[in-house]
């Protein structure tokens, strides 16, 4: 589809998401753009050319990219919603369970020719507490269901329909934190919630719960988690998701009860190819003049 539409098309180099000197060059002459988890700061709209009319978000989360500025640019920001829902959802579960059971432990002693006797815990009627339950959150809540667990969900925004057909028990922020065995974390990064899970609200969770994020990794204040892993009060951390990605080193890994990935919630087979195809859309869409569902700036937009 893109490639009837385009005259020409300029890919990503690296190979990773791109940073903002890397950026400001590709987009010279470039009318629009699909951007990964690259930093779309305000520096770099400043920088960019007069053609660009719309930067179409692969993936759901638009935090790195300043969509005020884009705004006041008249450039349109788009995204993908739901396209990565059951792959991140997916991934959520894989964390839950490889943590309560240490399988990447397990694995890697079990390989080395070791045989570990390695205690750990059942899912089955144990509570899971998710924050935020939009479409990732929903997709946990279904899971958590087919494993007999008790689901409680925080959402300022949160589908009563959905709640009462799922039996999701609708709580408070407090509520989630204080009756929750597993915590996993499916809201966007705002300024808001930036380090929403810290040394105070960890302090009122449950002696040994687990954390659980797959969302974003600003999030969570790393070194609050550290200290509370350290301190027995948390039993374990599963992330997907990083404050500076990628982490290099990070202290968390001293912890066999910590399991980390890549920042790989959407790489699936099934949800590449839906983020792309919508992203691809978005972007012909708002070339075209099309009417465009996914419009994430229109309240910064001059011209609506
Ligand atoms: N690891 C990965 O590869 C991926 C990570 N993500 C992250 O997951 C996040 C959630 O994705 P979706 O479920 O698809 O988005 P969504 O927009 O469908 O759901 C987000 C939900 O969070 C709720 N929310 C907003 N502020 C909240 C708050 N302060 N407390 C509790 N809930 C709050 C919203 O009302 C909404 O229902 C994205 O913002 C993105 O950052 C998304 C896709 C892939
Ligand atoms: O955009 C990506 O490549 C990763 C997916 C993601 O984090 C998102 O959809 O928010």
């Amino acid at each position: 589809m893109l490639e009837q539409f385009a005259s020409e098309i300029v890919c990503n180099p690296y190979n990773r998401p791109l940073m903002a000197d890397e950026l400001i060059p590709l987009l010279e002459g470039v009318d629009g753009y699909i951007a990964g988890v690259d930093d779309v700061s305000a520096r770099v709209i400043d920088k960019a050319p007069s053609t660009l009319k719309v930067i179409s978000r692969y993936g759901v989360g638009y935090d790195q990219v300043d969509i005020k500025a884009c705004g006041q640019r008249g450039i349109v920001v788009t995204n993908t919603p739901g396209a990565n829902a059951e792959s991140v959802a997916d991934l959520a579960f894989g964390l839950m369970l490889s943590v309560a059971r240490q399988i990447p432990y397990a694995d890697e002693q079990t390989k080395r020719g070791g045989w570990p006797r390695i205690t750990g815990l059942e899912l089955y009627g144990k509570t899971l507490g998710i924050i935020g339950l939009g479409a990732i959150g929903k997709g946990v809540a279904r899971r958590a269901k087919g494993f007999s667990m008790r689901v409680l969900a925080y959402d300022p925004a949160i589908d009563e329909a959905f709640c009462r057909q799922y039996g999701v028990e609708i709580s408070s922020f407090e509520e989630v934190l204080s009756k929750s065995d597993f915590i996993s974390l499916h809201l966007p990064l705002k300024d808001e919630t930036k380090h929403i899970i810290n040394s105070n609200t960890i302090s009122m969770m449950k002696d040994g719960a687990i954390l659980i994020n797959t969302a974003r990794g600003g999030l969570v204040d790393e070194q609050a988690v550290y200290q509370a892993l350290k301190a027995g009060k948390l039993r374990g951390f599963g992330t997907d998701v990083f404050e500076v990605e990628p982490p290099g080193k990070s202290p968390l890994f001293e912890f066999k009860n910590v399991v980390v990935t890549p920042h790989m919630g959407s790489s699936t087979v099934e949800a590449i190819n839906a983020m792309a195809n919508l992203a691809v859309k978005n972007l012909i869409d708002v070339l075209t003049g099309k009417e465009c569902p996914y419009i994430v700036n229109r309240e910064y937009l001059k011209i609506v």
